[in-house]
């Protein structure tokens, strides 16, 4: 026994315990919705205040458990109570969903790095039903109607707001860039500067860009085809990155015409991975995301960190270039430099984000049609009879490209928004004020209640006026005010660069294997598959 009023403060007092009180209440509830930090952490206090003064008190003073012993046990307390408060008391308890996923965002964490995320969100909808709690503040939606409830305009006039937990910025590797902006009144202040490059205007200067890159792509498809099966993912990066690239900062990466991967490209993936993990960690704890640098793989950081620096390197050779002849996107972001107090970094960001955002997405539909297309030859001889007999318009073409968005989203993640204060009813249901909600893109368009034979491959439902699909329940471009600004971009470049391959080649799978959906990973959006094809310019065949 010990003299214990000489050697032991209360535990209470003691800063150590304080601050790790504080942080194990701080940080879980943080994710939590509209709960009062202050009042819970005074409750956490005064429960450790009874305990000090019962057995934790006794047991220090008789020398049983030493004071660290001590506030390792009430941490666990801590955490025991959390997990618990948020199993049964929490006020999204009664949301169908895995008790594992509602204790602690640890599931949800590792579920957004783990390359599976759509697979795994589509088997808890297809267990749970169209909302599940996928974390402990947030439930994911896989309904047509929600779409619309989450993403658009409130009859209140409120719009649900991105949620910083994803969305996340800082000054340096992440500045905040049109997409990420989370304040409502500054993404639409940035968002209208940016506008004249989406107009019918420029689409049709960008129409020229287009055509001269899928010209020059034919061609190298054409030739490199003699030599063997092609990668034609890599290909269609190649194409898509070079628009962008002219689009953007007036100059193109050149990958086409010399047939190679700019390290530009190469990097881009590590950086959306790195993008993933930072977004799963800071779930966690932001403190956590804090130390990114040490947690994620060396090769990963090394390239997302390569990959910013040439995308400062090529803005900043473009702010000198200073504007030619054409506007490029970047002539809009500088506009807007001053006014919103843009530095480097935030050029830097926004070039990365709008190269990104145009042409992985583009990639991915272009790779998984070539994929579904050899797999489903009677979709692909119907397309090439559209296509051949040039017709005026090209019913089946539009329908081909609403069917793979649909079959296979570029973005098939669940893109988080914030309910408004006081609660907001989404798909007919009251969502507390807080809670994170979005509509699972992947289950949505996967979901049998929206469309029948969700995972076979039929364009035909776009055109038949009897189908009773609800087709508002897949929407690859998103809707409301944070929709996609290049999907008119998207939709002119993908059709020429399909009707182009069509017309020109026919083609061949080598992987007699390869399961596209099973076989690409994902870390937000969709990582890359070798798509090794055996191209055959129509005439050689
Ligand atoms: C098939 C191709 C495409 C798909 C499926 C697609 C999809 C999307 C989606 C889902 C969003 C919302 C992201 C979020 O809320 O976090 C988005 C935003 C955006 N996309 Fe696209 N996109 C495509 C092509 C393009 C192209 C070619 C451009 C042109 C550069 C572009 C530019 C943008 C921009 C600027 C935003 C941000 C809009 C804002 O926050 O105001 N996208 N896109």
């Amino acid at each position: 026994m010990g003299g214990f009023i000489a050697r032991k403060p209360d535990i209470c007092q003691s800063p150590t315990v304080q601050s790790l009180v504080l942080f194990s209440t701080a940080y879980p509830f943080s994710t939590s919705l509209e709960v009062n930090l202050p009042a819970v952490s005074a409750g956490i206090m005064e429960l450790l205040g009874i305990l000090n003064g019962h057995w934790a008190f006794t047991w220090v003073s008789q020398d049983r458990f030493s004071l660290p012993v001590v506030a390792i046990i009430s941490i666990w307390i801590v955490l025991f109570s959390y997990m618990f408060y948020n199993l049964y008391l929490h006020p999204l308890s009664s949301f169908p969903g895995p008790w594992y996923a509602a204790i602690s965002d640890i599931f949800f964490a590792r579920t957004i790095v783990s390359g599976h995320a759509p697979k795994t969100i589509r088997a808890l909808h297809e267990r749970y039903g169209e909302v599940v709690r996928v974390a402990p503040g947030e439930l994911s939606f896989s309904s047509a109607s929600a779409w619309k409830d989450i993403y658009t305009q409130r009859k209140s006039g409120e719009i649900f707001t991105k949620d910083h937990k994803f969305y996340i910025t800082d000054d340096t590797l992440r500045a905040p860039h049109v997409n990420s902006i989370i304040n409502v009144e500054e993404h639409a202040k940035a968002r209208k500067i940016l506008s004249p490059a989406f107009s019918s205007r420029s689409l049709l200067d960008q129409e020229d860009v287009v055509i001269k890159y899928a010209d020059m792509l034919m061609v190298a498809i054409a030739e490199e085809s003699r030599k063997g099966p092609l990668d034609l993912d890599m290909y269609y990066n190649w194409v898509t990155f070079d628009v962008l690239g002219e689009l953007a900062f007036g100059e193109s990466f050149g990958s086409v015409e010399a047939r190679k991967t700019d390290l530009w490209i190469s990097t881009i993936m590590s950086m959306v991975s790195f993008i993933a993990w930072a977004a799963a960690l800071y779930r966690v704890s932001p403190m956590l995301e804090k130390m990114i640098g040490l947690l994620v793989p060396p090769q990963m950081k090394k390239a997302a960190f390569s990959h910013v620096m040439s995308s400062k390197s090529k803005i900043l050779k473009r702010v000198k270039r200073g504007e030619g002849e054409k506007k490029d996107f970047c002539s809009y972001v500088l506009d807007i430099k001053d006014e919103m107090g843009l530095n480097d970094w935030h050029l830097t960001s926004y070039a990365s984000f709008l190269i990104m955002a145009g042409s992985e997405t583009t990639t991915t539909v272009m790779s998984s049609l070539t994929y579904y297309l050899c797999r489903t030859p009677r979709v692909y001889e119907k397309l090439k009879h559209e296509i051949t007999s040039r017709t005026a318009t090209f019913p089946y073409l539009t329908a081909v490209i609403h069917e793979i968005m649909r079959i296979f989203p570029p973005v098939p993640f669940g893109l988080p928004r914030i309910v408004s204060k006081g609660g907001e009813t989404v798909d007919g249901i009251f969502i507390p004020g807080g809670t994170t909600v979005s509509v699972h893109s992947w289950s949505s368009t996967h979901n049998a209640k929206n469309f029948k034979d969700p995972d076979s491959f039929v364009p035909e439902r776009w055109l038949d006026p009897d189908n009773t699909d609800n087709f508002s329940a897949s929407n690859p471009f998103l809707l409301g005010p944070r929709g996609c600004s290049g999907q008119n971009m998207a939709w002119m470049e993908m059709r020429i660069l399909i009707a182009k391959m069509v017309f020109l080649f026919d083609y061949e799978l080598v992987d007699e294997k390869l399961d596209w959906v099973r076989d690409s990973p994902n870390m937000i959006i969709r990582q890359k598959v070798e798509l090794l094809t055996k191209v055959y310019p129509r005439d050689v065949k």
